[in-house]
């Protein structure tokens, strides 16, 4: 048998067909064409007993090249017709499914009489995560094949299935270890004659279940609670209940209105924008001309962590995870204690929710996870992340303990959400070495590094350091040096736009709830409770916009000359410092709670503090919260993107939707203000700047106005207006 590129389509008997594509960039109309061919051939031909459609390289289809959904020639409808035109073949058709078979790729499977699968390959429709469902009738197939529960789990997750949970649903009907194709061929020489109708899905019922409706209702409800305002999910249980009500032809007509809403609700655009971004910036670009296509990373055989707090403890656990063994370092035995317990209930836990791979990691070995007190034990490691909390000195004196300790070769991490890393490699005698990852809370499941390079880190220390991400399963992305870096730094203002919300009249819930509802995980206020008012504090005290530092006859709402707020620090200085002590800006059940109520005492503190600083609460409409937070933060985004510190607006995107829980089918920040329209983002930052003079978060970046000016140019172009490239990349 020939094998080319793209699905192939083969005789089992003398002849064989074949058609060519674009392998992971999706099926191609070519493909399309000549699986059509070949069938129509086959079904002529009566030298050919049955048919065998397979993939090439190893992979059967990553599904429809999704850059096909935004352009005017899409494929859809294609795709769908091939699938009936494969299932209503004469001849038995078998798909031999190696490596993936993922949306399109999965329902021209369905389409054919039977699947063989190799034992590595995983199985998926993952439509609904690019904001869309499974149009070519794979919504009509799957639960008429393994019924309603597997396949709306299937569809409304997307996730991808192994080749044995396929077998155990049934959407599979063999499992190969040796060659995909030969079994595939033997199988359809074996059914050659058999009858074909039972084996064509669409004539089959959908097996009932005691209370279809009642399953559907509840499900419905579950995935609109978890979807946040994601249309897609919800779109899905509806076209899985067609399914359920109507006649395959009818439910295939549903399912395509389904789809066509999908397609014009914007959400589609914004998920596959994401999808697109999150491997825009695996590329990087760094000062000299260094970049991702011309830099190799060191190997990571080991590594260490310095640090056993909670990020310290959640690090190890994801390296411990990827197979990389650590060192785990702290000051002394009593926290080294501490730590090692803590480590050891989050790696338990994390073992039991993988099962049957939990023996893999295998981290009582002291050779994949060892607890020690003694920097000597770093002297071979290939990286250290250095994770202790936000103290400059201290930081800086590890890295000069580091630097006289580690080998040459070894990448010095720091985990900072803030600090300059170019003062923290100056503490070392190679500086090219340092680097920053920061890592979200919990370490182990956020899913963003963020990677700082500073003045001297080599091109080396930053592939490595992406390897690092990769290693991790975390999507790394790489940025400039400066206070709160990226994602920290778009933050400030939008958590000081909340503040002064407060001030003015709104109430933490209020405002929260707002955010909430337009998809972030969880609002600014919860998310201050959450991670502890007292961190913020700490940095606050730290440059001296707080505590005994501030000079005598400083007003008290004003800092350098611009508004500020201490709200937050009259909460901690009462005791409140969140979720860690049962009161922050809402109440908890108990220190260490989750559960958020609004406090009545935070009500008064906040009505007294208005009555002290003489202002009078107003009524704030929930479009003037929006507008004040999220076009707060992405002012300061234009502002990034000018002073070159990061290299295009989706890095931007990127760790918003995986850092700080902004909803990704609304794209990212700035693909939300390229939805809005850089005009109307300008205008209303003009307005809120002008109500707020003595704020500069609203003050609209010039970046912005220069793009407006020049026409509100596509997101893509935004870069190529920058005069010159910032000396930073
Ligand atoms: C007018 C309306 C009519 C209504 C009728 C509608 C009918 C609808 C018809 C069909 C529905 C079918 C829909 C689909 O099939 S949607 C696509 C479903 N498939 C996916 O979502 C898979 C997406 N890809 C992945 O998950 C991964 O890429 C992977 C698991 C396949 C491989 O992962 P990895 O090895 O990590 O590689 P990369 O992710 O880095 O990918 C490499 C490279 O390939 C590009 N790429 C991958 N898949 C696709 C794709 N499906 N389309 C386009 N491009 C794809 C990816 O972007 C990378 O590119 P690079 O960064 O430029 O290297």
């Amino acid at each position: 048998m020939r094998r080319g590129r793209g699905l192939h389509a083969a005789g089992a008997g003398p002849e064989r067909y074949q058609g060519y594509g674009r392998g992971l960039r999706g099926i191609s109309l070519a493909v399309l064409q000549a699986l059509e061919d070949g069938l129509e051939k086959a079904d002529a031909d009566p030298s050919v007993k049955a048919v065998m459609i397979c993939g090439e390289n190893g992979k059967f289809s990553a599904g429809a090249d999704i850059r096909g959904f935004s352009s005017p020639n899409r494929q859809g409808p294609s795709l769908a017709a091939l699938v009936s035109l494969i299932e209503s073949s004469k001849k038995p058709v078998v798909a031999a499914i190696e490596g993936i078979a993922l949306g399109g790729g999965l329902e021209v499977a369905l389409g054919c009489h039977y699947r063989v699968a190799h034992v590595k390959a995983r199985m998926g429709l993952p439509e609904v995560t690019l904001g869309l469902l499974p149009g070519a009738e794979g919504t009509q197939r799957l639960p008429r094949l393994i019924g309603v529960p597997a396949a709306l789990d299937m569809i409304t997750t997307g996730k991808h299935i192994s080749a044995h949970e396929a077998l155990k649903l049934g959407l599979v009907d063999e499992v190969v270890e040796a060659n995909t194709v030969e079994a595939a061929m033997h199988l359809a020489n074996q059914v050659i004659g058999q009858p074909l109708g039972p084996r064509r899905l669409s004539l089959r019922p959908v097996p009932p279940l005691p209370d279809t409706d009642g399953f559907l209702r509840a499900a419905r409800l579950r995935v609109r609670e978890r979807a946040r305002g994601c249309l897609a999910p919800e779109l899905c249980v509806q076209a899985v209940r067609a399914a359920t009500e109507l006649p395959f032809s009818a439910g295939v007509r549903r399912e395509r209105e389904l789809f066509v809403e999908l397609l014009s609700s914007g959400q589609a655009r914004a998920l596959q924008y994401a999808f697109f971004a999150e491997r825009a910036v695996r590329r990087w670009s760094a000062p000299g001309g260094a970049a991702s296509h011309g830099a190799a990373p060191r190997p990571l055989r080991s590594a260490a962590v310095i640090g056993l707090g909670t990020m310290g403890r959640g690090i190890v656990t994801c390296l411990v995870k990827a197979n990389i063994p650590v060192v785990a370092l702290e000051q002394n035995l009593e926290y080294l204690n501490v730590g090692r317990k803590a480590v050891m209930l989050l790696l338990e836990r994390e073992a039991k929710k993988m099962e049957q791979d939990a023996q893999a990691l295998d981290f009582h070995n002291p050779a994949r996870l060892q607890f020690t007190v003694d920097f000597d034990l770093l002297r071979d490691v290939d990286l250290v992340i250095e994770a202790v909390f936000e103290d400059m000195a201290l930081k800086k004196e590890i890295f000069h303990k580091l630097s006289r300790i580690c080998k040459p070769e070894a990448l010095l991490c720091t985990n900072t959400s803030a600090l300059d890393i170019d003062e923290i490699a100056s503490a070392t005698s190679r500086p090219e070495q340092v680097i920053g990852t920061h890592f979200f809370s919990p370490a182990h499941v956020m899913r963003l590094l963020e990677i700082i390079y500073g003045r001297h880190t080599s091109p080396t220390a930053i592939a490595t350091a992406m390897q690092l991400a990769r290693a991790l399963r975390k999507v790394g992305v790489v940025v400039g040096n400066c206070f709160g870096f990226v994602g920290n730094r778009m933050m400030f203002p939008y958590v000081e736009q909340a503040v002064f919300l407060l001030e003015e009249g709104s109430r933490p819930e209020e405002v929260d709830q707002v955010l909430e509802d337009f998809g972030f995980k969880i609002g600014p206020f919860r998310m201050s409770d959450l991670a502890g008012l007292d961190v913020g504090w700490r940095s606050r005290q730290g440059q001296g916009l707080t505590g005994p530092s501030v000079p005598a006859g400083t007003p008290a709402r004003q800092r350098l000359g611009r508004r500020y707020s201490p709200l937050p620090d009259l909460l901690c200085e009462s005791g409140r410092f969140g979720q860690k002590s049962g009161t922050g800006w809402y109440r908890y059940e108990r220190a260490g709670g989750r559960t958020a109520t609004p406090d009545p005492g935070v009500h008064s503190l906040l009505a007294q503090y208005r009555h002290t600083h003489g202002i009078r609460p107003r009524h704030i409409d929930q479009e003037e919260i929006l507008e004040r937070c999220l076009f707060a933060l992405i002012n300061e985004g234009f502002a990034i993107l000018a002073e070159g510190i990061a290299a295009g607006p989706e890095h931007l995107d990127v760790i918003y939707i995986n850092g700080y829980g902004w909803p990704r089918h609304r794209g990212g920040p700035m693909f939300y203000a390229a939805t809005v329209g850089l005009p109307r983002v300008l205008a209303r930052l003009q307005h809120h700047s002008q109500a707020h003079p003595d704020v500069p978060g609203l003050r609209p970046s010039a970046f912005l106005e220069k793009l407006v000016a020049m026409g509100n140019p596509p997101l893509k172009e935004w870069m190529s207006y920058l005069s010159q490239q910032s000396p930073r990349l």
